[in-house]
């Protein structure tokens, strides 16, 4: 099996490559490894390896912007499996699909290649886009895009504070964010939420570095979850998102979940929109957006003693 690394230099605030330089001192197998030049260079390199004749494990040493994009180009492969190690600053794919811990893991792993397939997310509006954990509209988008544009948000790093510029954020977009009013198809019925916070698509449960926002969702099972938080005051939101970690919020009445094959969404007027926690623009207003499981799907580590 071939082993290549996709390493972003500008994941987790700029320490990936400095880290990787450290991590590829301790590798003892041979290994490719291409350095990510640009946003979207991750995705035109896994293309390129579905050319090949071997099986590769194709690794993301990034966060989960990295990720995404290394499954786009490898969707659909039979002989391309993505693992990951955890470079970025949120890494919520590798707090749902695992990731190597060191290069020791990966040698187990060598060992013992255990792949496993795994479902992928995909909005449709007009063109098709996929998602790996999540797609989301509204509050929650707007603040992992001001988040992601914060400069903020490096020297918060730098000090080993990141979490805090989260709290910043959710505060100042609590203050400022209009509510909106979602209509939602599913299963053959449209039902109409008013005063809506946020509405997400989830894959796997976690969003923005480890909030348990779906818990109930499950990366292969043919399903996504539908979360809405609607009706609610700006204070008891604030109550709402500090139980999302431990993910005891779809005990309040303003959380609405529900599991299905396809959602349609729509909205009165535009509203932000995030993929896997980057910007994805805005989800145009009284358009039907489809949110279904992709016929595509990808594999995956099996999550074993190798990985944490
Ligand atoms: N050479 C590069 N220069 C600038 N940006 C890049 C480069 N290579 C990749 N990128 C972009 O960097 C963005 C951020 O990467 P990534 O999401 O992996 O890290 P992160 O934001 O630190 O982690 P997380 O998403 O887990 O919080 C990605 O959207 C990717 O397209």
């Amino acid at each position: 099996m071939k082993i290549v690394f996709i390493i972003n230099p500008a994941a987790g605030n700029g320490r990936a490559l400095k880290r990787w330089r450290r991590f590829e001192k301790t590798i003892q197998f041979p290994f490719e490894q291409v350095v990510t030049t640009y946003s979207g260079h991750a995705l035109a390199i896994a293309a390129n390896y579905r050319e090949s004749k071997q099986v590769a494990l194709l690794i993301g040493f990034g966060g989960d912007g990295t990720l995404r994009e290394i499954i786009a180009g490898a969707a659909g492969s039979e002989k391309l499996i993505v693992g990951s190690i955890a470079a970025g600053s949120g890494n919520d794919f590798g707090r749902a699909y695992g990731t190597f811990t060191d290069a020791q893991a990966i040698e187990q792993f060598l060992h013992k290649p255990l792949p496993k397939r795994q479902d992928l997310g995909e909005f449709t509006n007009g063109k098709a886009f996929q998602f790996v954990s999540s797609s989301g509209i509204g509050f929650d988008a707007e603040i992992s895009i001001s988040v992601n544009r914060s400069p903020l948000k490096k020297k918060l790093n730098q000090l080993g504070l990141g979490k805090l510029v989260y709290v910043v954020y959710v505060i100042r977009t609590l203050l400022k964010f209009e509510k909106f009013t979602l209509s939602v198809k599913c299963d053959g019925n449209l039902v109409t939420y008013k005063d809506v916070w946020l509405a997400t698509v989830n894959n796997q449960p976690y969003f923005g570095g480890g909030m348990k926002i779906s818990p109930s969702s499950k990366t292969d099972d043919g399903l996504l979850e539908l979360t809405v938080v609607h009706k609610i005051s700006r204070l008891k939101l604030l109550l709402v998102f500090g139980t999302v970690f431990s993910g005891a919020h779809t005990r309040f009445k303003e959380v609405t979940q529900m599991s299905s094959t396809e959602f349609w969404l729509s909205t009165e007027k535009p509203v932000c929109r995030h993929v896997d926690g980057d910007d994805a623009g805005m989800s145009p207003a009284n358009d039907l957006v489809s949110y279904t499981v992709s016929q595509t799907d990808w594999q995956s580590i099996k999550l074993t003693d190798y990985i944490s």
